[in-house]
Parts: C-alpha cells; sequence; structure tokens
C-alpha cells in the first residue's frame, strides 16, 4: 500500500470520527502529533498536508507538534524548517519541549519574579554557581538507534536544560506573552560566551555499545556535564553548570543554587555547608533552602538544616500534571571528542565532579536529610 493510501485511510478514519460526532465539516479541530524521529517529519508533514487536512474553514484548524531534537545543528534545523514552512503557516506549527510542562519549570517565572527575597540575591553578588542537572538511573534501553545519531547533548542539554537555564537566567519579560518570555530568553542565550574545551566532560557508559542498534565504535556521549559563562551584568562570573547523564546511580532532575559565603562568618560554619535552593523537578518535587541554624539545645553551635516545601506533602490530594498533559548548541563543538568511559549505576566520569570543583562548587559533607512523616 503507498503512503498516500496509507494517509487517504487516516483522513477517512477521522472524519469518520468527526461525522459520528456531528461536526460540521471544516468546524472541526485536527492536531498531529508527530511522535517520530524528525527525518521523518517532512515526509509525514507532507502526507497530512495532501490528505488529511481540515477540508474548508468554519472555525476548525489542522494544527501540527513536533518534538525536539529539531535537527541536529542549526544548518538542519533551518532545513527542517523551511521544509514544514512550505506546507504549514508558522502558527499552524508548534515545536515543543516537554520539559517546559514540568510543574517546577512552569513555577520558575513566578518564583523568581513574584517573591521580593529573591529578587536581590538572584544575581553575581550573591550566588557562587548553578547547576542544572539531569541523572537517569537506565540506559538507552531499545532507543540506541534514535539515540547515537544525537546523544545526551542533542537529547537532554540543548533543550530541556538549555529551556531550564533560559528560565533561572533571564531578566524578568515585560509580560507573561510567549513572546516576550522568548526576547528574553533569546537575550540571555546571546549572552553566553563560547564553551571552553576545559569546561566540558563527556563520558560514555560502559556496555553502551553492546545495544545492537549502536554502532561498535560509537563515540556518541550518554554523559556531559558542561559550564555556561553568562557575560552579562547580573551573571558575570558565575558558572552555570548543565549536567546530563544516563545509566548513572540515580534518577533526578534539578536545578541547584548555591549561594556564596558569609563575609566575616563568626560562627566559622562554613565547613557545614553554603547556603543552596535546591529546585527537583522530579521524582517527587520539591524545592528546599538549606541553611545554618543553632543546634537546638544548651551549646552555641551551628548544623545545617532546611526550609523545605515538598509538593507531596504540602499539596496533598493535588495531581500534578505530566509534563505532556500540559503541552504538549551550537556552541559545543562537534569535533570528534572520545567520550571518557564510566561505569553503568555510577555517578558518570568523576572527571565531572572534578569540573564542578573547579568551577567552584563546594560539595557538603554530613549533611543528612530526616524526611518528615507525612
Ligand atoms: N524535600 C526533600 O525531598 C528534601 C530532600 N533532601 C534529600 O536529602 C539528600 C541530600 O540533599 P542534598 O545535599 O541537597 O543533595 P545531594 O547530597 O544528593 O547532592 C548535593 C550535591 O553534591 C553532589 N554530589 C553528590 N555526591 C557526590 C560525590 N560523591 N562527589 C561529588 N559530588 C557529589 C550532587 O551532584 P549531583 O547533582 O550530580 O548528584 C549535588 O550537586 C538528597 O537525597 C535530597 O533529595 C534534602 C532536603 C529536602
Ligand atoms: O526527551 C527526552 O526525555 C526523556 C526524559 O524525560 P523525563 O520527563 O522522564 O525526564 C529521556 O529519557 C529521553 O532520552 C529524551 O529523549
Amino acid at each position: 500500500m503507498t503512503l498516500g493510501r496509507v494517509f487517504g485511510l487516516l483522513d477517512k478514519e477521522i472524519s469518520g470520527y468527526e461525522f459520528s460526532k456531528n461536526t460540521i465539516e471544516g468546524s472541526s479541530r485536527r492536531l498531529f502529533y508527530l511522535a517520530l524521529p524528525p527525518s521523518v517529519y517532512p515526509s509525514v508533514c507532507k502526507m497530512i498536508k495532501n490528505n488529511c487536512m481540515n477540508k474548508s474553514d468554519l472555525g476548525g484548524w489542522t494544527r501540527i507538534v513536533v518534538e525536539k531534537p529539531f535537527g541536529k545543528d542549526l544548518g538542519s534545523a533551518e532545513q527542517l524548517s523551511a521544509q514544514i514552512g512550505e506546507l504549514f503557516d508558522e502558527p499552524q506549527i508548534y515545536r515543543i519541549d516537554h520539559y517546559l510542562g514540568k510543574e517546577l519549570v512552569q513555577n520558575l517565572l513566578v518564583l523568581r519574579f513574584a517573591n521580593r527575597f529573591f529578587l536581590p540575591l538572584w544575581n553575581r553578588d550573591n550566588i557562587a554557581n548553578v547547576q542544572i542537572v539531569f541523572r537517569e538511573d537506565f540506559g538507552t534501553e531499545g532507543r540506541g538507534g534514535y539515540f547515537d545519531e544525537y546523544g545526551i547533548i542533542r537529547d537532554i542539554i540543548q533543550n530541556h536544560l538549555l529551556q531550564v537555564f533560559c528560565l533561572v537566567a533571564m531578566e524578568k519579560p515585560v509580560s507573561l506573552k510567549p513572546e516576550h518570555i522568548r526576547d528574553e530568553k533569546v537575550k540571555v542565550l546571546q549572552s553566553v560566551v563560547p564553551i571552553k574545551d576545559e569546561e566540558v566532560v563527556l563520558g560514555q557508559y560502559k556496555g553502551y555499545r553492546d545495544d545492537p542498534t549502536v554502532p561498535d565504535n560509537s563515540n556518541t556521549p550518554t554523559f556531559a556535564t558542561v559550564v555556561l559563562r553568562v557575560h552579562n551584568e547580573r551573571w558575570e562570573g558565575v558558572p552555570f553548570i548543565l549536567k546530563a547523564g544516563k545509566a548513572l546511580n540515580s534518577r533526578k532532575a534539578e536545578i541547584r543554587i548555591q549561594f556564596k559565603d558569609v563575609p566575616g562568618d563568626i560562627f566559622r560554619c562554613q565547613k557545614q555547608g553554603r547556603n543552596e535552593f535546591v529546585i527537583r523537578l522530579q521524582p517527587l518535587e520539591a524545592m528546599y533552602m538549606k541553611l545554618t541554624v543553632k543546634q537546638p539545645g544548651l551549646e552555641m553551635s551551628t548544623v545545617q538544616s532546611e526550609l523545605d516545601l515538598s509538593y507531596g506533602q504540602r499539596y496533598q490530594g493535588v495531581t500534578i500534571p505530566e509534563a505532556y498533559e500540559r503541552l504538549i548548541l551550537d556552541t559545543i563543538d562537534d569535533g570528534d571528542v572520545k567520550p571518557l568511559t564510566y561505569q553503568p549505576g555510577s555517578r558518570g566520569p568523576a572527571e565531572a565532579d572534578q569540573l564542578l570543583e573547579r568551577a567552584g562548587y563546594v560539595q557538603t559533607h554530613g549533611y543528612i536529610w530526616i524526611p518528615p512523616t507525612l
């Protein structure tokens, strides 16, 4: 059966459904979500255009949704845009990044711009470094064919983590209109200076190449830590560390804002750790502020504790929508860089933690969180 015929049948199926709902022809809304590899976007879009469009214009519409990765580099992204752009008008095309649909990502602008106490702190005077981390405790399992073409940078960092970075680092938008938010994101991205080779650690977990869909000599990274430097008034000198890896020892996505040491520390408590504001996107949405308090008791000693907003506890009974429910770098050199090998189930290459240390992140030792009971 030809592709044209297949899409003809799809159209018939959709029309049948619309008819069963007593929809007047042309008044229905057709949304095509392309959960497909980007390489077939153009041919599938052509088939939709030729066979499956909403037939007349009585308030209905036809739209398509495409997911990242949108091409592999500037050239292929522009080519893809041009190919799809020939078939659909821009307002009909939705390019989505499902991380933007996550509850705590949606919360970022509110947190930053609706809370007075963050306003004076959110800058180079107070913040030592920012980490934006994505960790998965499983490998490419069954997706090696897709993944190997893209790697962790194009799969996670260039889109999901960069979107989060923009929301953390951008200036306040004029309003919440998408174009105003986009303008601020573009501005902060333009302020990112080219990444230095020595501020990148790439890794590949042992066993990745055993996947039959992965070439035996693949150099595709499954782990990357990258330091972004933002050359502007707010962020000069503050490293933004973007970290992503598969087959690691834990699964989480979080933003960790580490504050500078208190000057003139009369309590000599710096060894207990810096103040950190952590926004955990998943699992178990939470935000907590690690801070130093007096150890309860007779002694005047200090201990690290937290102000904790755990969503599961605070918003009991509230269903947090899945990211997909709500929505739907080229600064990195593409040269032949050999990733470092790391053990599956580990923290990734040790060099990544060393890079963090060089970038100024100070790991807290001895902090033990006592989870509250619900
Ligand atoms: N409301 C809640 O649910 C709360 C939960 N907690 C829990 O308490 C625990 C401790 O919290 P917290 O101190 O914030 O987080 P962690 O101790 O997990 O991590 C703190 C930082 O240290 C890094 N790190 C961890 N292990 C190493 C290592 N071996 N070498 C170098 N760097 C390392 C982490 O990197 P990386 O990001 O790569 O792992 C991260 O940047 C966590 O499990 C946290 O989830 C704490 C407070 C509130
Ligand atoms: O886009 C992708 O995201 C998933 C992780 O999504 P999450 O919502 O579960 O955090 C990742 O596994 C996949 O490789 C990537 O393509």
